[in-house]
């Protein structure tokens, strides 16, 4: 269904309009690139790759922004609405939100040193957002292996090579405290610290994140090369240098069939190159709207239409539904 020629007549240079963007926010913020990819990845697994994680709160729409996983973590929305606007300035009413993720994501990827790959375009916009799937959908940093398994093929993608290379995704970026401070002090209520955390790392990070302190004080997520996209995040899990409890169990978990292909992907950054590209290929194209179906939103943030909902009391709304 998706093409990559989608855009060749309508806004041949629609990668080249987003890049650019790109490239100016990373001036002033080295992380955006990864926080562009996780939106991507949070937008598929709820519903598919639609956008639907761009929409705001209104009196019809519940925001998938106040989903747990998102809630004060999600970021890189107004990057996404410059390059929508710029977008918007070359080619009106032509591309969607959804394609802009998804562009945004790969090149990304490619500006932090990791693979380039042609993207496969024709998403269309939904017009809902659905915020309790979203907390069920989105995997967590303290499931298990066996739960991170269950989230990945339950939208469809496999619960080994998918799961592992798309969770080297962690090669860059950032995490708060709270996602991995329950490793620190009391793992599972075991009055000890997580032990596959190596205690060199167990200690900065405990100087760090204070039993009570501020949650939201962030660290890489990549302790070797915290800003470039490549194979260094499955070297980290090799030595229990994974910040995540989700990260470290893909390599730490008895028996796993997901170890061996953390062993690969550290050995040999070509190959989780080429697996990478094919998952996030495969992550792209879970049920995009396609066809007449969904829209194309002018504005990410709201659906086409009644754009004005929202900035309505509710006494108003009464008003007008009243004429
Ligand atoms: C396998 C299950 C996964 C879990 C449990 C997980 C969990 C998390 C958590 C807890 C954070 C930190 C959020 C915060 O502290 O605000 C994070 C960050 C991040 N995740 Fe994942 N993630 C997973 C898979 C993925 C995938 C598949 C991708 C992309 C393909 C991805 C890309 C990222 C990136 C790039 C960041 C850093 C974002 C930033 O700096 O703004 N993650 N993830
Ligand atoms: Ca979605
Ligand atoms: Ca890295």
């Amino acid at each position: 269904q998706l093409s990559p020629f989608f855009y060749s007549s309508t806004c041949p240079n629609v990668t080249n309009i987003i890049r650019e963007v790109l490239q100016n926010a990373f001036l002033s913020d080295i992380r955006i690139g990864a926080s562009l990819i996780r939106l991507h990845f949070h937008d598929c697994f709820v519903n598919g790759c639609d956008a639907s994680i761009l929409l705001d709160n209104t009196t019809t729409i519940d925001s998938e922004k106040f989903a747990a996983p998102n809630n004060n973590s999600a970021r890189g929305f107004e990057v996404v609405d410059d390059m929508k606007a710029a977008v918007e300035r070359a080619c009106p009413g032509v591309v969607s939100c959804a394609d802009i993720l998804t562009i945004a994501a790969e090149e990304s990827v490619a500006l932090s040193g990791g693979p380039a790959w042609t993207n496969l375009l024709g998403r269309r916009d939904s017009r809902t957002a659905n915020r309790t799937l979203a907390n069920e959908n989105l995997p967590g940093p303290n499931n298990s292996l066996e739960r991170l398994k269950d989230r990945f093929r339950n939208v469809g993608l496999n619960d080994n090579f998918d799961l592992v290379a798309l969770s080297g995704a962690h090669t860059f970026g950032r995490a708060q405290c709270r996602t991995f401070s329950d490793r620190l002090f009391n793992f599972n209520n075991t009055g000890n610290p997580d032990p596959t955390l190596n205690t060199t790392l167990l200690q900065q990070l405990r100087q760090l994140c204070p039993q009570g302190g501020n949650g939201s004080v962030l660290t890489n997520l990549d302790v070797t090369t915290p800003d470039l996209f490549d194979n260094k995040y499955f070297f980290n899990l090799q030595i229990s240098k994974g910040l995540l409890q989700s990260d470290q169990e893909l390599f730490s978990t008895p028996g796993a069939d997901t170890t061996a292909i953390v062993n690969v992907f550290s050995s040999n950054q070509a190959a989780f190159f080429k697996s990478f590209v094919i998952s996030m290929i495969r992550m792209g194209n879970l049920k995009p709207l396609t066809g007449n179906q969904g829209e194309i939103r002018s504005n990410c943030r709201r659906v086409n239409g009644n754009s004005n909902i929202e900035t309505r009391s509710s006494s108003e709304g009464d008003l007008i539904s009243s004429f």
